[in-house]
C-alpha cells in the first residue's frame, strides 16, 4: 500500500489536502509533527510521498517548505491541491471569550486572523505551534496551566478534541485558499496535460545589475508565464538569495526545455522541483510562436543550414 506522510496531527488543513488527493481508504496516511519531519521520512525512503503546505493566497509562501525543498537530497512535486481555509477559535468547554489571554496556532493561521484578533481580542498573546491541529491537541491535552487558552484551527480539529467553538469564520479573507503539494523522490515524471506547472529554484552566478532580469527573460522570450516568484536567503551570507519560481508548462514542452537550457547557462545552479498538473486544470495559453511545432520548425531550419554550408 502507498504510504504518504503529511503535516499532522489529524485535523490539519494538510490532512484535508491529502484526503482530497488520496483518500485514506486506499493509502496509509502518516501524520508528522513538522514539514521537515515529513520530508525526512520521504528522503529516507520510509514513505512514498509527502503532502506539505507551500503557499497561501493571503500570507504567501511557506518558508519551511520552500527551504526544505531548495536544499538536501532532491525531491520533486508530483501534484498540487488547493484547499479553501476556514478558521474557528476553539477552547476547552467553559472558557469564555472574554477570558482568552493567549492563542495558539500555526504562524500562517495567525497571519490570516490578525484583523479579527485586533477587533475582538486585541490583547491576546500569540503562541506559535507547528500546526493548527497541534494547537487544538495541545489545548485538550494540557493539565492545570495551559500555555494558551484557545486555538485557531479547522472546525474538525476542534471537534476531534472536544473543544468548544467560541467564534467561527474568523479569517480576515473569506476567500483564503492554501496550496499544498505532494512531493516524491525523483522518478516517473507526471504526464503532460497541457495545464501543467513546473517548479524551479534558481541560484545566481553572481550579484550584478540586471541579474534577476537575466533569469526572468529566459521565460519571457519563450512566452512562459510565471505563477509564483519568491526570493529566499541561501543562508550562506547576508544578501545571498535564490529564487523559488513556478512557471506554467511542463518540462516536456519545448518552450520550457529551451528556457531551462538558457537558465542552465546563466545560473550557478538550477534545481528542478518537478512538472505536474495544475490544480485549476485550465490549459496554458501558448502563442503560435512558442508552440512545440514552432520550436521544431526552427530547429529543423538550423539543422538544414548547418548541413548545406
Ligand atoms: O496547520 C495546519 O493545519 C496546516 O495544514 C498548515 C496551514 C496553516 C494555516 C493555513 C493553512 C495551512
Amino acid at each position: 500500500m502507498t504510504t504518504y506522510a503529511y503535516l499532522g496531527p489529524e485535523g490539519t488543513f494538510t490532512q484535508m489536502a491529502l484526503d482530497a488527493w488520496a483518500p485514506a481508504r486506499g493509502a496509509e496516511h502518516r501524520p508528522c509533527g513538522s514539514v521537515d519531519q515529513a520530508l525526512t521520512l520521504l528522503r529516507a525512503g520510509e514513505v512514498d510521498g509527502a503532502m506539505v503546505p507551500i503557499e497561501n493566497s493571503v500570507e504567501g509562501g511557506v518558508s519551511a517548505t520552500l527551504d526544505a525543498l531548495a536544499s538536501g537530497d532532491p525531491l520533486v512535486v508530483v501534484a498540487e491541491v488547493l484547499v479553501p481555509i476556514t478558521f474557528v477559535l476553539a477552547a476547552r468547554p467553559g472558557m469564555p471569550l472574554g477570558q482568552v489571554r493567549a492563542v495558539g496556532t500555526h504562524s500562517h493561521a495567525w497571519a490570516q486572523v490578525r484583523g479579527w484578533m485586533e477587533s475582538n481580542l486585541p490583547d491576546a498573546v500569540y503562541v506559535p505551534t507547528l500546526s493548527t491541529a497541534a494547537a487544538a491537541e495541545g489545548l485538550a491535552a494540557q493539565g492545570g496551566s495551559p500555555a494558551y487558552d484557545a486555538a485557531v484551527c479547522a472546525p474538525v480539529a476542534a471537534s476531534n478534541h472536544g473543544l468548544e467553538i467560541l467564534a467561527e469564520g474568523i479569517g480576515d479573507n473569506a476567500a483564503a485558499v492554501t496550496r499544498f503539494v505532494l512531493v516524491a523522490r525523483p522518478g516517473d515524471l507526471p504526464e503532460r496535460t497541457g495545464a501543467d506547472k513546473t517548479t524551479l529554484v534558481l541560484f545566481q552566478r553572481d550579484d550584478h545589475a540586471g541579474g534577476l532580469l537575466e533569469l526572468l527573460e529566459q521565460f519571457s522570450v519563450r512566452g512562459i508565464n510565471m505563477s509564483r516568484l519568491e526570493s529566499r536567503p541561501t543562508k550562506e551570507s547576508m544578501g545571498s538569495y535564490c529564487f523559488s519560481i513556478d512557471i506554467e508548462g511542463h518540462v516536456l514542452d519545448e518552450r520550457v526545455g529551451e528556457a531551462l537550457l538558457g537558465l542552465k547557462r546563466v545560473c550557478a545552479d538550477v534545481r528542478f522541483l518537478g512538472s505536474y498538473p495544475a490544480a485549476h486544470g485550465t490549459a496554458v495559453q501558448v502563442s503560435p510562436v512558442t508552440t512545440d511545432a514552432a520550436f521544431a520548425d526552427a530547429r529543423a531550419w538550423l539543422r538544414d543550414l548547418r548541413t548545406l554550408t
